[in-house]
């Protein structure tokens, strides 16, 4: 059995992925209407239009109405404190993170928040390039579940890998963290740079010196190199860097050229950019795509003046 937290797109996908293999599933949403429109039309309509929920999936409004089993804890990562103070019923469930960033009031990562609200819980993040609109087509995806207890990562593997989603796993939970928290930063870095024309050449620099950024940040925090090469960290960045699916991608774009962007999707990079440029700097780690992607943001650098200051940095070896 499998509680989702969050009816969202990777929630609800997620749900519907486990739950057609025949495993009972049960989708917690906080909002009353949309938990009856899902009971009633047996779909999300707001987020996975035409994906049928199957069977074994159920919807919630209740919280003290979870079974025992893993909690997959798909909220925005800004939202997940307040998440898990408000579900005091989640206490003797293994908690999934499966949301990318860093909280931008603390600097601290999903695994962090969780441990600071449920002390000694067991806890885990799932995470890795995959488009919840891919998950719940039934297309193919490899995801990574991070877990320090081994046994317990074994366990989930097992527990949550489905026909369409192949978990690999690792105990290295700060690499992951960080690969999925930082390539939504670089995607907007990316979107930026395409959007004001830049071009290809530019987006793959991008790429490659933002993964440096990801690396010299993780391998700081104590995360194997391992890690950021595999599925959370490169896999990760070549999707949301390189996909117009991508919202993070996207609202860069959008920056790029000089267009509103709806500021009630959910763009992880945002908040996360400036929580990492504030760790950064208490680290002094030299984060400098991360700096112009909140220069950007908040409006206070334009992307040719971006372009002159990363290309205008001393000459140094790779
Ligand atoms: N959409 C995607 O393709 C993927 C998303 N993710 C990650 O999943 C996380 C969630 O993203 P999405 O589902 O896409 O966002 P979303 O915007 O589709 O949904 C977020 C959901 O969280 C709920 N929520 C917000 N605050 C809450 C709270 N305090 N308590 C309970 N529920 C709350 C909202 O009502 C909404 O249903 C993000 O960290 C994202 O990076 C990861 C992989 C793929
Ligand atoms: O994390 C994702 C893909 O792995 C989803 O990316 P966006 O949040 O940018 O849409």
């Amino acid at each position: 059995m499998i509680s989702v937290i969050g009816a969202g797109a990777f929630g609800t996908a997620l749900a519907i992925s486990m739950a057609r293999g025949g495993t009972p599933v049960t989708l917690w949403a906080r909002d009353a209407d949309h938990v009856a429109r899902m009971q009633a039309d047996r779909v999300n309509a707001a987020r996975l239009p035409d994906m049928a929920f199957p069977e074994a999936l159920r919807v919630t409004g209740d919280i003290t109405d979870l079974p025992d089993g893993p909690a997959l804890l798909s909220v925005p990562m800004q939202k997940l404190r307040q998440a898990l103070i408000d579900a005091p019923a989640l206490r003797d469930h293994p908690l999934v993170a499966c949301c990318k960033g860093i909280e931008l009031t603390t600097t601290k990562s999903p695994s962090q928040v969780i441990e600071e609200e449920r002390p000694g819980a067991q806890i885990a993040l799932l995470t890795g390039p995959s488009f919840a609109q891919d998950i719940a087509r039934r297309l193919p995806t490899a995801l990574t579940l991070a877990c320090a207890d081994d046994a317990l990562g074994r366990d989930l593997q097992q527990r949550l890998t489905t026909a369409n989603l192949r978990l690999y796993r690792t105990t290295d939970v700060t690499g992951a963290e960080i690969g999925g928290a930082l390539k939504n930063v670089m995607a907007i870095a990316c979107g930026a740079a395409i959007g004001a024309g830049l071009g290809e050449s530019a987006r793959a620099a991008l790429m490659t010196r933002g993964y440096a950024e990801m690396q010299r940040m993780a391998l700081a925090l104590g995360a194997r190199p391992e890690t950021l090469a595999g599925l959370s960290g490169f896999g990760d960045l070549t999707l949301t860097c390189t996909s117009d699916l991508s919202r993070n991608y996207r609202f860069g774009r959008s920056i790029g050229q000089g267009d509103d962007f709806d500021p009630a999707i959910t763009v992880e990079g945002a908040a996360t950019a400036r929580a990492v440029q504030a760790q950064a700097r208490e680290m002094q780690i030299d984060m400098p795509i991360t700096d112009a992607v909140v220069g950007l943001i908040g409006g206070d650098l334009k992307v040719p003046q971006v372009m002159d200051l990363l290309l205008s940095r001393p000459l140094k070896e790779e």
